[in-house]
């Protein structure tokens, strides 16, 4: 079946692993406590102090001991949902000081941008929110990026390691599993999409292969006829 739309992870995918590890998460990790603390009230703030509550089995926690909760999940980069969401709030404010700017890999622009002239249909499937998504790539060094995509994708969609979350995100896209091509840099969630029914190529930019994937080390080289 030929492709018709392209699903793309971001951090290791479209963008550094090291503007992640050593910009957005320490940005975080620095700004996130006092946003967390003055806004508590607010009600898309509480909802996510609710959910971490919920999430950490704290029912009680006061917001002190939330915002220390979540430090320790940035620290250990987990995928939480409620700490996603309250990082994109808080980058928000750095993008929109000039404190931030999203990398894009100069290959992954050029190829999403002949990619969309092509006619294809681009989406974005991260653990990062999809508020996140938008400033990555809104904000980008490369300008708006924004326009190329059709669509995005978070863990609201289920983890990024499973296979039925990429069953949902085909339905919601309205494409068969096999006229859609994701890519990404981890191998569990190749694997898991491609038991979805989706068509897989690894990116791995340091060279080396991805399990059985397909694997590049550069969106350059990715031949969309040839899948
Ligand atoms: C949307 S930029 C922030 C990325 C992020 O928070 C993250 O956890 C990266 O996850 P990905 O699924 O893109 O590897
Ligand atoms: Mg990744």
């Amino acid at each position: 079946m030929p492709i018709k739309a392209i699903l793309t992870d971001i951090e290791g995918t479209t963008s550094a692993v090291s503007f992640v590890f050593d910009v957005l998460f320490p940005f975080a990790t620095r700004y996130l406590p006092e946003f967390v603390l003055t806004r508590a009230d607010e009600p898309a703030v509480a909802q996510q102090i609710e959910a971490v509550r919920a999430e950490s089995g704290e029912a009680g926690a006061s917001v002190e001991r939330v915002v220390e909760i979540l430090l320790g999940w940035i620290a250990e980069d987990r995928k939480a949902t409620p700490l996603k969401a309250l990082q994109g709030m808080v980058w928000e404010q750095g993008y929109n000081a000039g404190q931030l700017k999203g990398h894009v890999y100069p290959d992954a622009v050029e190829a999403l941008r002949r990619w969309s002239e092509q006619g294809y249909h681009l989406y974005v499937y991260s653990s990062g929110s999809i508020q996140a998504q938008k400033l990555i790539f809104g904000c980008s060094e490369a300008g708006d990026l924004t326009p190329l995509f059709a669509g995005y994708f978070d863990t609201t969609s289920g983890p990024k390691r499973e296979a039925d979350s990429y069953r949902g995100i085909a339905a919601a896209i309205g494409l068969l599993g096999d006229e859609i091509l994701f890519l990404s840099d981890v191998v569990q969630e190749l694997d898991a999409a491609r038991d979805a029914g989706m068509q897989t190529i690894g990116l791995a930019r340091e060279g080396g292969e991805l399990g059985d994937h397909q694997t590049v080390a550069s969106f350059a080289v990715i031949d969309l006829t040839r899948i």
